[in-house]
């Protein structure tokens, strides 16, 4: 049985797996970590939690996965933990500062409480490691941008390799070029052509692309000297951006399900932010559209793209010409994975539930095997 770790920036998600089915024996998720009212202090309380409920002593575990969000240049594979894996983690963790440092409370909470059992890092880069130069490539001073480290990496990627083999298997096309779009607190659309991605629209960091719960996506880089120049700090600046921008930022509310019923009571504030965060999607659809050349499928996945009807419907609509049709029914009933174009639909649009947890015991499954039976 394998213990799938996510540990993010404001909850602890985890599953206990038995790899033979594979069947989940145990899921579970610890939300609102160190928010103001909530009894989980920190990540630190809340892996002792998410261990205890999800049987960690138990003799019958034999690895734990974890969901590490930036594995920077050298990680670009799921990799066994040594002491030196973990420092080089911690070396890196400076460009994910939202993400990787919880990531690494979760691992060593767990080598702690299991020293006995090998821990597997699963990375939210790694799956774009195959994306082009001439995508990956900021058009920076080449120098300096070797010398920084400045490049783009992408994120999400367990999340986009899960549902994209799915919805390739329900479409029976293994080579499917496809657009991803994974909606939850971040956000982000991925470009595919069969398991390999093409272009995706999170940078060196999870900060650009779409418009987020708290993060503003793209925005003019010189915006962020004007502040400077207006007397804010490069902290307060990144903290404004990566915190108080998005959907919170426009309309003090990061919850879609909060943006939509306001939308609904024909709130000004909340429209705008609504049609800001579509209007983004529809142009990053058109954009990968381009450079994809074909288009076969389009996937929605991530606590918004599963469950909001809405945001599919405003995404999608008008975008008949490109061969899209949303089939109105499908589209609003809520089971599972499923297509929810029309039929006669060039391009197949689908939701598909991710399953991170599942997709990172996975990779540790594999990781495992391979190391113990060299
Ligand atoms: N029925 C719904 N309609 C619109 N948005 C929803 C709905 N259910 C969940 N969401 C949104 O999903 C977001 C969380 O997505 P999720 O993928 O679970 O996030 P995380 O990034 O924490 O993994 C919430 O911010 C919420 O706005
Ligand atoms: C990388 C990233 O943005 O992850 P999450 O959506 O879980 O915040
Ligand atoms: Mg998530």
């Amino acid at each position: 049985m394998i213990l799938a770790i996510n540990s993010g920036s404001s909850s602890v998600k985890y599953q206990l797996i038995d790899m033979a089915g594979p069947t989940r024996v145990k899921a579970g998720k610890i939300e609102r970590i160190g928010e103001p009212g909530s009894d989980v202090p920190d990540h630190e309380a809340a892996l002792a939690l998410a261990g205890e409920a999800a049987d960690i002593e138990s003799p019958r575990l034999t690895a734990v996965g974890h969901r590490v969000v930036h594995g920077g240049p050298l990680f670009t594979e799921p990799t066994l933990i040594d002491d030196d894996v973990f420092k080089q983690l911690c070396d890196i963790a400076s460009l994910a500062p939202l993400h990787n440092p919880a990531n690494l409370a979760g691992i060593e909470v767990a080598r702690r409480l299991r020293p006995d059992l090998p821990q597997v890092a699963v990375f939210d880069t790694a799956f774009h490691a195959t994306m082009p130069p001439s995508a990956r490539t900021y058009a920076i001073d080449a120098g300096l941008a070797e010398r920084y480290g400045v490049r783009r990496y992408g994120f999400h990627g367990i999340s986009v390799a899960y549902v994209s083999r799915v919805a390739r298997r329900l479409l029976r096309k293994p080579e499917a070029k496809g657009i991803v779009l994974h909606l939850g607190n971040g956000a982000s659309a991925t470009a595919v052509h069969g398991d390999r991605c093409v272009d995706t629209s999170m940078g060196m960091t999870p900060l650009e692309g779409l418009v987020m719960g708290t993060r503003s996506g793209d925005v003019d880089p010189a915006v962020i000297f004007h502040l400077i120049r207006a007397g804010m700090s490069p902290d307060e600046v990144e903290s404004m951006l990566e915190h108080r921008s998005g959907l919170l930022g426009l309309c003090g509310d990061n919850d879609m399900r909060a943006v939509v019923e306001r939308v609904q009571a024909e709130d000004p504030a909340a429209t705008l932010a609504y049609e800001v965060y579509c209007h983004r999607l529809r142009k990053y659809i058109g954009a990968y559209y381009a450079v994809l050349g074909r288009v076969d499928m389009v996937v929605f996945t991530g606590g918004v793209g599963e469950n909001s009807a809405l945001v599919r419907r405003t995404v999608l609509a008008g975008l008949g010409s490109l061969g899209i049709r949303l089939d109105p029914l499908r589209n609003a009933a809520a089971d599972g994975a499923r297509i929810v174009s029309t039929d006669d639909s060039a391009v197949a649009v689908l939701v598909v539930p991710t399953d991170e947890e599942l997709e990172i015991a996975r990779e540790t499954s594999t990781v495992v095997d391979r190391t113990f039976s060299e």
